[in-house]
C-alpha cells in the first residue's frame, strides 16, 4: 500500500491549482512510479473533496465509505467479468466519474421474459415530488413503467444475483427492478437518480436503505434510432443494445455525490425502447 506523502500533497495542490485535469495528473503519477489504482484513487478523492468544498457536490449523509470505496475502486479482473452463470463483457471502463458499459449482461430470452412479464403492469411513469413527497406525472418523463419487488419471479432473482456478483454489491442493497417503456418521442430529461436530503419529498426516500449510490440501466431491446442514455456534463451517450447495460456510480469515496452523474434518456426517434433499471443503495433496502 503506497502512502500519500507531504511532497505528493504539495505537488497535487500546485497542479490542481493551475488547472490540471485529473486524467493528466493520474498519467503523471503513473509515470513517476505510482501504482495505477493508487494514483486514480488519490486523484479522484482530491477532485471530489475540492468540489465538495466548492459546494458542487452534495454529501451522502452517513455514507458507508467502505462499501462506496469498493464500488469505485474494484480492480478490473479482465475484459470479461465472470459471474456464477454468465461472463459479462466490459465494453467501456471509465474511472472518474465511474462509468462502465457491459455487453451481454442479459440473454435475449431474459430480456424478452422481463418485457413479457411487465406488460400487464405498465402504467404512466411518475417522478418523485421534491416538495410534496410521493410521486406524480411529469412532462420530463414520457414513458410507461412498472416497479417490481426484489425476487419477484425466479427470473428476477437470477438477474439480481448476477448483478450483485458483477458489481460486488450485496443483493439486499438493490431496489427491485424498474421497467420502462418509451415509444417514439418518449424521453427522460436529464436528472439525478440520487435524492436531495434538503428537499422534503426526496428526504422521505432516504429513510429506507439510505442514499442511492449507483445505477445500472439494462437495455431490453434494440432501438432503431435515438433512445441513447445521455450524460450532458460529460458529452457522453451510450446507445441501447439488447442485453447490454450502462453502469454509473455517484457515491464518491469521500462521502460526496457526483453531480457529473446527471443523465437522461434521449427521445426515441424510430422503434421503441425497453429498459430495466437497478438502483443500488448504501444500506440494505427493505420495504416493510
Ligand atoms: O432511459 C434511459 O436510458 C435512462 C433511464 C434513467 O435515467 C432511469 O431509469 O433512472
Ligand atoms: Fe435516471
Amino acid at each position: 500500500m503506497q502512502q500519500v506523502s507531504a511532497e505528493l500533497v504539495e505537488w497535487l495542490q500546485n497542479e490542481i491549482g493551475r488547472g490540471c485535469r485529473p486524467e493528466v495528473l493520474i498519467e503523471s503519477m503513473i509515470k513517476a512510479g505510482y501504482e495505477a489504482d493508487f494514483a486514480r484513487n488519490v486523484i479522484n478523492a482530491s477532485f471530489a473533496s475540492l468540489e465538495a468544498l466548492e459546494g458542487k457536490r452534495p454529501n451522502v449523509l452517513g455514507a458507508n465509505l467502505e462499501g462506496t470505496l469498493k464500488i469505485n475502486t474494484d480492480p478490473l479482473p479482465g475484459n470479461f467479468i465472470k459471474t456464477s452463470d454468465r461472463d459479462v463483457q466490459v465494453l467501456l471502463n471509465m474511472q472518474s466519474p465511474r462509468i462502465m458499459l457491459f455487453g451481454g449482461l442479459l440473454s435475449d430470452e431474459e430480456c424478452d421474459g422481463i418485457i413479457e412479464f411487465s406488460r400487464a403492469k405498465m402504467a404512466r411513469s411518475h417522478v418523485v415530488d421534491s416538495d410534496a413527497g410521493g410521486t406524480r406525472e411529469d412532462e420530463a418523463r414520457t414513458s410507461t413503467g412498472a416497479a417490481f419487488q426484489r425476487g419477484e419471479t425466479a427470473l428476477h432473482t437470477r438477474i439480481e444475483k448476477r448483478i450483485s456478483e458483477l458489481l460486488g454489491w450485496p443483493v439486499e442493497h438493490g431496489e427491485g427492478l424498474q421497467i420502462l417503456h418509451y415509444n417514439i418521442g418518449g424521453e427522460y430529461k436529464p436528472h439525478y437518480d440520487y435524492f436531495h436530503h434538503d428537499r422534503p419529498g426526496e428526504a422521505e426516500q432516504l429513510k429506507t436503505g439510505g442514499q442511492r449510490i449507483a445505477t445500472l440501466v439494462m437495455y431490453l431491446n434494440d432501438v432503431e434510432a435515438g433512445g441513447g442514455t445521455i450524460f450532458p456534463e460529460l458529452g457522453l451517450e451510450t446507445m441501447p443494445k439488447k442485453g447490454n447495460a450502462i453502469y454509473f456510480a455517484y457515491g464518491g469515496m469521500d462521502g460526496t455525490l457526483d453531480s457529473r452523474s446527471l443523465h437522461g434518456g434521449a427521445p426515441v426517434e424510430r422503434g421503441e425502447k425497453w429498459i430495466a433499471t437497478k438502483w443500488i443503495r448504501q444500506r440494505p433496502y427493505q420495504l416493510t
